[in-house]
C-alpha cells in the first residue's frame, strides 16, 4: 500500500493512470435526495400508470410535492413518449368500447409507420462481438429475430404493439383480398406457467386507493386500539391529577408542621416515582402519557403466536429508496440476498390512497423474504398503514414483514417527528409498535434504528432493550431489530460505530430471558462491503446477520460472495451479464414500450451511477476491499472494464443504449449524488 495517501484504494502499478483518487460522491445526498419515497416517484415507477394516453392524472399528496421541490431540485428525467399515440385497447390487439367516440388514436398502421425502428436485446456475447457501440448493435438484423424480455417470461407482452422489441411477438397474415392483417402472437404454455410463477404481488388497486382518498376504507383494529389508548391516556391524566392531589395536600400538612421536623418517608417515595432522571425512557414514557408499568395495553398478538423470524446467518438487502426498486432488488435475489426490504414509503402517502405509494409495496415472486417499509410518527397513522398492508397484501401472501423506519436523517421527515426522530420518542414508538402488530395479525414488525439523533449521544442500547422487553415475550413485540451503526448527525465518510453494535447486541442477550423462544435478531448496518466483511461482524460483533445498502448497490454479486465465502473477481463480461439483467427485470416491470423503456433507462443509470465505484479486485494489491477507499484513476483489464469505472455519466448512458436503445434527446440523467439534497441538513 505503500505511496498511497491513506483511504485510497491499493490499485496495481500496472492499473494506474494517476494516483489521484477521483472525487469521492456524496452517499448522504444519494440517501436524502430521494428519503421518504418522496422524490423517487418522478419518473414512472408504477408500470400501470401507463395507460397509453395519460388518462390517469397523478395526484400527489402535498407532502410529496413539497419535498420533491425541496429536496430534489436538480433532477429532471425528460418524459419521452412516442410521437404518436395510440388507444392501449387498440395497442394490446383488443378492441376499445369507445370506438369511433375515443379521444385516442385508433388508426394503427399509422401508428406502426410512425413508430422508430424496432430494438432487440443482444446476448452479451453479440454485443462483445459487435464491432462498435449502440445505435449499430440495436437495429434488427434481418437475419435475427428481435428477443422481447416480456414475451419470453410470460407468453405475451401486454405492451403490445406499442412494444419497442415488437418483432419478437408480431405475426402479419394476408386475406383473400390481399389485404395484409398484424395480430400479437401468445404463447399459451408460457403464459399458463407465468401466471403461477412470474407473477408480481402486492397490487392494491385503484378502488382501495380511492376507498382510502375519501376516507371510506375501514379500520376496526386501529379505531379499537387507538381508543383503548386515549382511554389509557385518560387513566394516566386522572392518575396524574391524583398525584398532583396528593403532592398538594402533603405540601400544606408541612407546612403546618414545624419545619425542623425530619421529612416524612412518604415525600421522599413520592420524589422518587415523579422524578426518576436515572431512567429517562420510562420519563418520557410518562411525559408522553403511557406509563410503562400502568398503561401500556396488552400485546394481545404476542411474540409466540407470530410468524417467527429466523434470520440467523442471512444476508439482507437495505431498503433503498429510489435505487432499491423491484427490478434492482430481483438482481439481487440472482446474486443470492435472502432477505429483501421496499423503499421507504410515508404512512401519510399510504393513508392518502397515493399511488405511487402503493407501487412500492410490489413484490417480485423471487423475493423470498420480502417486507415493507413505513415511515410515520405516531400510531394514528402508522397502525392503520399496518391494517391496510395487512389486509390488502398480507391476505395475498405478499408480506413477510412491516418494517418501521426510525434512521432516516433527512429535514423533512425528522421534523414531522418520523424517521430518525422516534429515537427520541421511545413511548410513541412504542405505542405505535404495539398498535402495529395487533394490526398485522401474524406479519412481524420490524425495526431499523441509527446509534442516536446526535453524535456523541447513542440511545439506540435503551431503546433496544426497552424494544424486546424480557420473559420471552418482546416488550414491543418487535421481530428483528437492524442497527445502522451511525448517528443522524454523522455522514457517510466517517465509518459505522460497530463496537456500539456489539455493546447493544450483548446488552439486549443479556436481559433476554433463557426461554425456548429463539432470541429476537439483531442485524448489523454499516459499511459492509465483502464476505469477509459480513462474516467477521458475525463473529466479532455478535450480531445474526448485517444489512447490506451501498456495498450492494456499488457491488450487487456481493450477496454470492457472502453465500460462497470469497471475494469474487468478477469479470467485466459476467457485469455486463447483469446489467443486461437489470435492463431485461426493469422492462418487465415498467414496460417495454417507449415510456417504459424511457423508466427502465433511468434507474438503470441510477444503478450504474453506483457500480462504476467498484475497483476490481483483481487490480488491487491488499483484500478486503474497504468501502470508504476512494478509488485512483485506473485502467481496467480490458475496454469493458475500463468503461464500467467511467465516473462520466455519459458513460452510463451509453452503457444503458447497449440493451436499451439510442437514448432519446430528451433523456437527461442527473445522479442522485449530484442533487444537493444534505445541503440544508444540520
Ligand atoms: C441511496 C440510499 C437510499 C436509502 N434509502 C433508505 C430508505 O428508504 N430507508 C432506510 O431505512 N434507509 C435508507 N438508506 C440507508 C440504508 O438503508 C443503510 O442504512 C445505509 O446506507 C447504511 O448501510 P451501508 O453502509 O451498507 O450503505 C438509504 C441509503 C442510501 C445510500
Amino acid at each position: 500500500m505503500s505511496g498511497f495517501p491513506a483511504g485510497t484504494a491499493p490499485v496495481k502499478a500496472e492499473f494506474l493512470i494517476s494516483i489521484d483518487p477521483i472525487a469521492v460522491p456524496d452517499d448522504d445526498a444519494a440517501e436524502g435526495s430521494g428519503g421518504g419515497g418522496l422524490t423517487s416517484r418522478n419518473g414512472r415507477d408504477d408500470p400501470d400508470t401507463n395507460d397509453g394516453g395519460g388518462r390517469n392524472k397523478r395526484k400527489r399528496n402535498k407532502e410529496e410535492k413539497k419535498a420533491r421541490q425541496g429536496q430534489n431540485k436538480n433532477r429532471r428525467f425528460g418524459k419521452v413518449r412516442d410521437e404518436q399515440d395510440i388507444c392501449f385497447k387498440i395497442a394490446a390487439g383488443t378492441l376499445c368500447e369507445f370506438g369511433a367516440e375515443c379521444k385516442y388514436n385508433h388508426d394503427l398502421q399509422n401508428y406502426l409507420a410512425a413508430k422508430p425502428p424496432d430494438l432487440w436485446m443482444p446476448t452479451v456475447d453479440e454485443l462483445l462481438s459487435a464491432s462498435s457501440g449502440s445505435e449499430e448493435t440495436q437495429n434488427v438484423p434481418n437475419s435475427r429475430p428481435a428477443r422481447c424480455p416480456i414475451f419470453e417470461e410470460f407468453g405475451e407482452c401486454k405492451y403490445g404493439f406499442k412494444c419497442r422489441y415488437l418483432s419478437a411477438h408480431i405475426q402479419k397474415a394476408l386475406s383473400e383480398d390481399g389485404t395484409e392483417s398484424l395480430s400479437l402472437v401468445v404463447d399459451e404454455a408460457k403464459k399458463a406457467h407465468a401466471a403461477i410463477s412470474a407473477k408480481e404481488v402486492n397490487y392494491v388497486g385503484a378502488d382501495t386507493q380511492k376507498l382510502l382518498r375519501t376516507k371510506k376504507y375501514v379500520f376496526p383494529v386501529t379505531d379499537a386500539y387507538l381508543r383503548e389508548l386515549q382511554e389509557a391516556d385518560k387513566r394516566e391524566q386522572e392518575i396524574e391529577m391524583e398525584r398532583k392531589h396528593l403532592k398538594e395536600a402533603e405540601r400544606e400538612r408541612r407546612e403546618a408542621e414545624d419545619s425542623t421536623v425530619v421529612i416524612a418517608e412518604p415525600e421522599q417515595k413520592q420524589e422518587t416515582v415523579t422524578e426518576d432522571k436515572t431512567d429517562n425512557l420510562h420519563t418520557q414514557i410518562a411525559a408522553d402519557g403511557l406509563h410503562p408499568d400502568v398503561d401500556t395495553p396488552d400485546v394481545s398478538i404476542r411474540f409466540a403466536e407470530k410468524n417467527r423470524l429466523d434470520w440467523r446467518g442471512k444476508t439482507y438487502l437495505a431498503p433503498l429508496t429510489t435505487v432499491g426498486n423491484l427490478p434492482f432488488r430481483r438482481l439481487c435475489v440472482s446474486y443470492g440476498v435472502d432477505i429483501t426490504c421496499g423503499e421507504m414509503g410515508l404512512a401519510t402517502s399510504f393513508l392518502s390512497g397515493s399511488k405511487e405509494e402503493w407501487s412500492l409495496v410490489r413484490r417480485h415472486p423471487s423475493e423470498r423474504t420480502f417486507g415493507v417499509q413505513i415511515a410515520g410518527n405516531k400510531a394514528n397513522t402508522l397502525v392503520p398503514t399496518a391494517e391496510v398492508l395487512a389486509k390488502e397484501c398480507g391476505s395475498q401472501g405478499g408480506i413477510d414483514f412491516v418494517d418501521v423506519n426510525c434512521g432516516c436523517p433527512i429535514d423533512l421527515v425528522f421534523k414531522t417527528g418520523s424517521g430518525s426522530a422516534l429515537l427520541d420518542a421511545p413511548a410513541k414508538l412504542g405505542k405505535a409498535l404495539i398498535g402495529m402488530n395487533k394490526a398485522l395479525g401474524s406479519i412481524p414488525v420490524t425495526i431499523k434504528l441509527r446509534t442516536g439523533v446526535k453524535d456523541g449521544r447513542n440511545t439506540a442500547e435503551k431503546l433496544m432493550t426497552r424494544a424486546v422487553g424480557g420473559g420471552g415475550e418482546s416488550g414491543w413485540g418487535i421481530g428483528c431489530i437492524t442497527l445502522h451503526g451511525r448517528t443522524r448527525q454523522q455522514r457517510y465518510t466517517k465509518l459505522a460505530d460497530w463496537e456500539y453494535i456489539r455493546q447493544c447486541v450483548d446488552a439486549v442477550r443479556a436481559g433476554e430471558a433463557d426461554e425456548d423462544l429463539p432470541p429476537v435478531p439483531i442485524f448489523g448496518n454499516g459499511d459492509c462491503f465483502s464476505s469477509h466483511d459480513y462474516h467477521s461482524a458475525v463473529d466479532q460483533y455478535h450480531v445474526d446477520g448485517v444489512m447490506i445498502g451501498r456495498g450492494a448497490l456499488i457491488k450487487p454479486w456481493i450477496f454470492t460472495e457472502i453465500k460462497e465465502r470469497r471475494e469474487w473477481d468478477i469479470s467485466s463480461r459476467e457485469r455486463l451479464e447483469g446489467v443486461k439483467k437489470l435492463a431485461e427485470f426493469g422492462l418487465s416491470h415498467f414496460g417495454s414500450d417507449t415510456s417504459g423503456i424511457n423508466t427502465t433507462r433511468r434507474y438503470l443509470c441510477e444503478a450504474l451511477s453506483f457500480q462504476y465505484r467498484y475497483v476490481p479486485i483483481g487490480l488491487l494489491e491488499v483484500l478486503p476491499a474497504r468501502i470508504n477507499d476512494r478509488a485512483p484513476r485506473f485502467r481496467g483489464r480490458d475496454e469493458l472494464e475500463s468503461l464500467l469505472a467511467s465516473p462520466n455519466s455519459a458513460d452510463w448512458v451509453k452503457i444503458s443504449e447497449m440493451f436499451l436503445g439510442p437514448a432519446p434527446e430528451a433523456f437527461v440523467f442527473v445522479p442522485k449524488h449530484k442533487s444537493n439534497a444534505y445541503e440544508s441538513q444540520g
